[in-house]
């Protein structure tokens, strides 16, 4: 089991907690499940520009995540905590068929049946672009700290202002890899994808190192040398750079290139230099392919999540230094600190599409100051900003009478 929040019982006695959970959204990936659920804590009031006052739903976001291949530990997961009664109800269904919870990723029409049989909830399924950008977008704004530069083992938090946030790629590295330019809080377009994602970089790594999971194939690649089985231009020009195309003799040529003149087996070979280069291939190829969707279509700010990344530095670093590279230092790569959550948390925000008479009839409100939730939605979450150390984010429920 793979679960960021084992902790959430901490804020919470399990009994209280489970009393007070409402709202979860799954995000059911390739690779991985995203659970994002609401916990609410003791009610207060806030006036919205000073004249209304609104009951407040004091509360906590929390985020988690499974492998998808152990679906059934996730649904135990689930139903042990209640959190599949967090749905919204549809009050003329059949008892059967009253709740739904919202779901996105294709893993919401994979596993419909399955989670309809074990929970007794049927998913109300969101399309995955969508939720990933409305994710993207409600992050950015609502987050203070979400979005950070990482170049030469610098984090540098990038202040998003919210009247000059668009137009922006992101690029959603999950299994797969997603590309989509973002206009505004409503419009978007998937302009371009590959198949060398996530899911390749842990594929091939398992074959080739026989890693047990994907944090050991990381943690693996932190200590190896890429130099031991890239082609460098070095190594074809005699140790020299290829000035004149503007190539360091340390640039790598071929990818995996020594491979074929060191007549070496795989076992030869350092485990850990193999997922060094590995990591760098993809982490290079996916930062040129996003450098050039960029230039295409004009795009300057470039937003990576999924959780390929996994707040890895050096694939943070190696991304960033494909982009900085490719649009001599036009453009920018920005991470996300709820980089693998944006699917789940799109999803999430689903909700406020629902008056189900109970507690959809609010917004998720920037609690401090009120002025910043932003128009045109009923959720609009958050937050104080800050991020606690379980990864749950302090946020405020406004109940609105509609
Ligand atoms: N614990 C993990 N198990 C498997 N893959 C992981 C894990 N942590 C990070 N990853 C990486 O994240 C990718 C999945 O990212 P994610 O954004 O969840 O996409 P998806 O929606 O396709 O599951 C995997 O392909 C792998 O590269
Ligand atoms: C099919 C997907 C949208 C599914 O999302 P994922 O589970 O990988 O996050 C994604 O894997 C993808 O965009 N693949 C790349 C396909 C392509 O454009 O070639």
């Amino acid at each position: 089991m793979d679960v960021r929040e084992g902790e959430i019982q901490g804020n919470l006695e399990a009994d209280e907690f489970e009393s007070q959970i409402s709202h979860l959204a799954l995000d059911i990936g390739g690779s991985l499940i995203k659970l994002v659920y609401f916990s609410r804590n003791n009610g207060s009031s806030i006036e919205d520009n000073g004249r209304t006052k609104h009951p407040v739903l004091g509360g906590r976001l929390h985020f988690a995540k499974f492998e998808t291949s152990k679906i059934n530990d996730c649904l135990e997961f689930i139903h042990s905590k209640k959190l599949h009664l967090g749905g919204f109800r549809r009050h003329e269904a059949p008892a059967s068929d009253k709740i739904l919870i919202k779901a996105t990723g294709g893993g919401a029409y994979k596993f419909s049946d399955l989670i309809k049989e074990k929970l007794g909830v049927s998913l109300e399924k969101e399309e995955e672009m969508s939720c990933l950008v409305a994710g993207a977008n409600f992050l950015l704004k609502a987050v203070h700290q979400e979005a950070f530069t990482y170049m030469d083992g610098q984090k540098e938090y990038v202040q998003i202002d919210h009247n000059d946030l668009y137009p922006y790629l992101l690029v959603n590295i999950g299994s797969g890899v997603s590309m989509i330019k973002v206009d505004s809080d409503s419009k978007f377009e998937r302009i371009s994808g590959t198949s060398v994602g996530g899911g390749t970089f842990w594929g091939l790594g398992r074959l080739l190192t026989r890693c047990k999971s994907f944090d050991e194939l990381l943690e693996l690649s932190h200590c190896g040398n890429n130099r031991v089985i890239d082609m460098l231009v070095g190594d074809i020009y005699g140790g020299l750079d290829y000035s004149k195309i503007g190539l360091s003799s340390t640039t790598i040529a071929s990818s995996f290139g020594r491979a074929i003149s060191d007549n070496k087996e795989l076992e030869d070979y350092k485990p850990e230099d193999v997922a060094r280069s590995l990591l760098r291939m993809i982490s290079n190829n996916i930062g040129q392919i996003s450098y050039l969707n960029a230039l295409q279509f004009g795009l300057k700010r470039i937003f990576f999540g999924g959780f390929f990344i996994r707040g890895h530095e050096y694939t943070m670093d190696t991304i960033s230094v494909a982009v900085n590279f490719w649009s001599k230092g036009e453009a920018k790569a920005m991470f996300l600190h709820h980089e693998g959550f944006l699917g789940a948390m799109g999803a999430f925000m689903s909700y406020e599409n629902h008056d189900d008479g109970d507690s959809m009839n609010h917004q998720l409100v920037q609690q401090f100051p009120v002025s910043m939730a932003y128009p045109g939605r009923k959720i609009c979450c958050s937050l104080n900003g800050n991020l606690n150390d379980n990864e749950s984010i302090d946020c405020a429920v406004l109940q609105l009478s509609v």
